[in-house]
């Protein structure tokens, strides 16, 4: 197993340094031009510029996480999304040539989503937490509404259109469950929100490329049976990227917690994760902020992942997983 890094864009900054010297080697990285200020990485220079960066930094950038560029047009099926998809194929054609062989991406037209931002966890730590009722008094999205059945013919589309390229460019394509995982949000249906949604998703191709980021988190506030998924999914070799965090409470009402907190038994987790042979990157998924951070990126302020990373690594030395 990799122990890696979820950075957003190419700027070396004191979360690297901190990195470094955690014994992360690891990057995955989202490049979106507003995070990088270059042009999306569909364009060969943009790319490798940013991947000499981590790679004079120190680290292997061994994936990309999340939009690299918008990719609404795609995901609810609306004129223009040929050009988008030459550009997504640019972009796969990009990371084999460069050997970033692992891409974490998900189907979510208006992305991972909170309802609350700033929940009291622990000591006063700063968590975000969903409440379906309070979502459904939100606007609908600027594109209108999409039943479920509509972005299910929508990802039916893409998977045709990118997973030949992907395989012919030796990257794995893994998908990320739906966050929170219910129907609809800000009135788009969301399609990957149980572990039988999982499975119709990896049913539209049997490519080699087309797999899962198993985020845990996610997964647990579905209530399924996590090991079982880990199982099964591990032994057909569809686990390309793990998430670790932890939740308390259902789809429609929960919250984030530490890595340490929730009721997810972490230890039998990652050992399952090795049981089944997993040997690709798992990174610490959203952390709570804490005494002396802001909260503007939240999920991601640092404090957190020192302390949620090092629980990690703990967890991984004590199933006997070496992390170099
Ligand atoms: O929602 C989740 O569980 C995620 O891990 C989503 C990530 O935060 C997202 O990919 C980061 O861009």
């Amino acid at each position: 197993m990799k122990l890696s890094f979820l950075f957003f864009g190419n700027t070396p900054d004191e979360k690297w340094q901190l990195c470094r010297q955690m014994g992360i080697h690891n990057a995955i990285a989202k490049l979106a031009p507003e995070l990088t200020g270059a042009p999306s990485i569909d364009d060969f220079e943009s790319f490798s510029k940013s991947k000499d960066i981590y790679e004079k930094e120190g680290f292997n950038l061994y994936g990309l996480e999340g939009d690299q560029f918008d990719m609404h047009r795609i995901k609810l099926g609306l004129p223009g999304r040929e050009r988008d998809i030459e550009k997504y194929h640019k972009m796969l054609e990009n990371m084999g040539r460069l050997g970033v062989t692992l891409l974490c991406y998900n189907f979510m037209a208006t992305g991972w989503y909170r309802t609350n931002k700033n929940i009291s966890e622990r000591g006063g730590a700063l968590v975000s937490g969903f409440n379906y009722d309070t979502s459904r008094q939100e606007p609908l999205s600027k594109w209108g509404t999409f039943s479920e059945n509509q972005i299910w013919d929508n990802y039916q589309w893409f998977i045709e259109q990118v997973m030949p390229v992907a395989e012919a460019n030796g990257v794995k394509m893994a998908l990320h469950p739906d966050d929170p995982p219910i129907s609809p949000v800000n009135g788009i249906g969301r399609i990957l929100t149980s572990a039988k949604a999982m499975d119709r998703a990896l049913s539209l191709s049997n490519s080699p490329s087309h797999g899962l980021t198993f985020c845990q988190g996610t997964f647990t506030t579905m209530n399924e049976n996590v090991s079982e998924m880990i199982q099964k999914h591990g032994k057909n070799g569809k686990i390309f990227f793990v998430h670790i965090r932890d939740v308390v409470g259902t789809p429609d009402n929960f919250r984030e917690t530490f890595h340490d907190n929730g009721p997810t038994d972490m230890f039998k987790m990652i050992k399952a994760y090795k049981d089944v042979g997993f040997d690709g990157p798992l990174r610490s998924d959203h952390v709570p902020s804490m005494a002396g951070e802001s909260n503007e990126h939240m999920g991601y302020e640092m404090k957190g992942n020192l302390f949620g990373i090092g629980y990690i690594k703990g967890l991984m030395h004590g199933c006997g997983i070496k992390t170099p």
